[in-house]
């Protein structure tokens, strides 16, 4: 039996999701596999996450963590994204080139400095209460 178009509508927007979804996988695999800097962070990540726990930091400074740590791992695939467009643009040596691939890495250094300062802003005060 024919489908109607209300029908063939949802059933192509389940499969191009569904697609989406194994094409962003893929990609994040892809970073996972090859970005030795997302490596570190996730394993900075999982140490900060832990301190958290044991510290028992509030509600909103969990927020403040996780929109810290989500901001540093898209920074960092977004990164490796425009790596591999450079690349594929020319492996020659370029001065654009260089230029696109050094402006990337610094927005990952602009977070990853950011991200020190709030840490420092977030922890400090449960460190120091254990300390004194
Ligand atoms: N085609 C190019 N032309 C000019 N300079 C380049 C070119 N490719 C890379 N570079 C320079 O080398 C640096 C390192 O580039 P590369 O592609 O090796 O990144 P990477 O060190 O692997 O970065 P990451 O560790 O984040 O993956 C760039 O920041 C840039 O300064």
């Amino acid at each position: 039996m024919p489908m109607d178009s209300k029908e063939r509508n949802k059933k192509g927007y389940r499969s191009s999701f569904a697609k989406s979804f194994t094409y962003a996988w893929s990609g994040l695999m892809f970073v996972l596999r090859t970005e030795r800097n997302i490596k570190i962070h996730f394993g900075i990540a999982f140490f900060v996450m832990a301190l958290s726990l044991y510290l028992h930091i509030s509600k909103v400074e969990w927020l403040i963590l996780f929109i810290v740590i989500g901001g540093i791992l898209v920074i960092e695939i977004l990164n490796t994204a425009i790596e591999n467009v450079v690349d594929l643009v020319t492996e020659e040596y370029h001065p654009l080139a260089k230029i696109a691939k050094d402006v990337a890495a610094s927005a990952a250094l602009v977070f990853a400095f950011i991200s020190v300062i709030i840490g420092i802003l977030l922890f400090s005060p449960y460190l120091w209460a254990i300390i004194k």
